[in-house]
């Protein structure tokens, strides 16, 4: 496979509750995506990292808003959508290293900018709140719906992505949901496959399924990786950890079957947390997994 990718990080963690996600970029470098890329026959540009505003004042973890931060994630995400954008009008897939979960609206907007697009969002968590329905305020539960443009989200242009459909959208991995947040899967018309599907079925069965989903009368597939997607005990460096994940090899299975497809057209890797890591691994085991997407294989 003869492929080229651009990285572009995105240190900031205003969509989060939990301060350290915005070094991301670093721990991933630092772990060797480079490296690791190119044992996948990659080639890739580092584009460095976007300017993030800094505010001596983060105030996450006060009460009382709603989509905490606003404004900054607008700012980001903006600059962030014209980045992905750039890369894929210069012919190289995208590479987007986070930073929280907030920025995956500037990664869509950018992908589907001129393009119709699916996604496929391994996480946790289904990141379909709202701010009238988050029960946080942190913007990083709310990227799907923003670009969807459900509720509140519906006609802000900065963050809806017109050319992704919710038919087009399967979430894998499921497992932790917020009440308001499971009526909204529910009533949409979003895909989301459950850590119990994965048990009944297997991982590899319910990738193909969501890559289905994401690939059907569109021009190719965001993949949006979420560490938290994995268990805790293999990814611990993650903001809002959940028990019961998917294994190390699980994960590669599906990104294995990612790069099969060749229908990828963008990746993010978000939610590193080194602050909350273990030496580095789950840093670490990202990069692995972006080869793994980017068809790298065991023999
Ligand atoms: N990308 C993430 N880690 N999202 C976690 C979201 C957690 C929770 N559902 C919330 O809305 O606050
Ligand atoms: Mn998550
Ligand atoms: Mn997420």
């Amino acid at each position: 496979m003869n492929q080229h990718t651009r990285i572009i990080g995105v240190p900031t963690d205003y969509g989060a509750n939990r301060r350290g996600v915005d070094m991301g970029p670093s721990a991933l470098r630092y772990a060797g995506l480079v490296d690791e890329l190119s044992s996948a026959g990659v080639s890739t540009e580092d584009a460095g990292d976007l300017a993030v505003p800094h505010h001596a004042i983060h105030d996450a973890d006060a009460g009382g808003e709603n989509a905490k931060h606003i404004n900054e994630v607008e700012e980001v995400t903006t600059a962030l959508a014209d980045a992905v954008a750039d890369a894929l009008s210069d012919e190289v897939t995208p590479l987007v290293l986070g930073g929280d979960h907030s920025i995956a609206i500037g990664s869509m907007v950018g992908s589907a900018r001129d393009a119709d697009i699916g996604v496929v969002w391994f996480d946790a968590h289904g990141d379909f709140n709202t701010p009238e329905t988050s029960p946080s305020g942190n913007v990083h539960g709310m990227p799907l719906a923003a670009a969807l443009g459900i509720g509140d989200f519906e006609g802000v242009e900065w963050a809806n992505a017109p050319r992704l459909k919710e038919e087009n959208v399967a979430i894998v991995g499921l497992r932790d949901v917020d009440e308001n947040e499971t009526t909204a899967i529910q009533d949409s018309d979003v895909t989301a496959y459950t850590m119990s599907d994965i048990d009944e079925r297997g991982i590899t069965e319910v990738t193909q399924d969501a890559l289905d989903v994401a690939t059907n009368g569109t021009d190719g597939v965001h993949v949006s990786l979420d560490l938290d997607w994995l268990d805790p005990r293999e990814a611990p460096g993650v903001g809002t950890p959940v028990r019961g994940g998917v294994t190390y090899r699980e994960a590669h299975a599906a990104m294995e079957l990612v790069a099969e497809s060749g229908a990828m057209r963008s990746l993010e890797l978000v939610e590193v947390n080194p602050i909350l890591d273990e030496h580095n691994e789950t840093a670490a085991v990202a990069t692995e997994l972006a080869a793994s997407g980017f068809g790298k294989r065991i023999l």
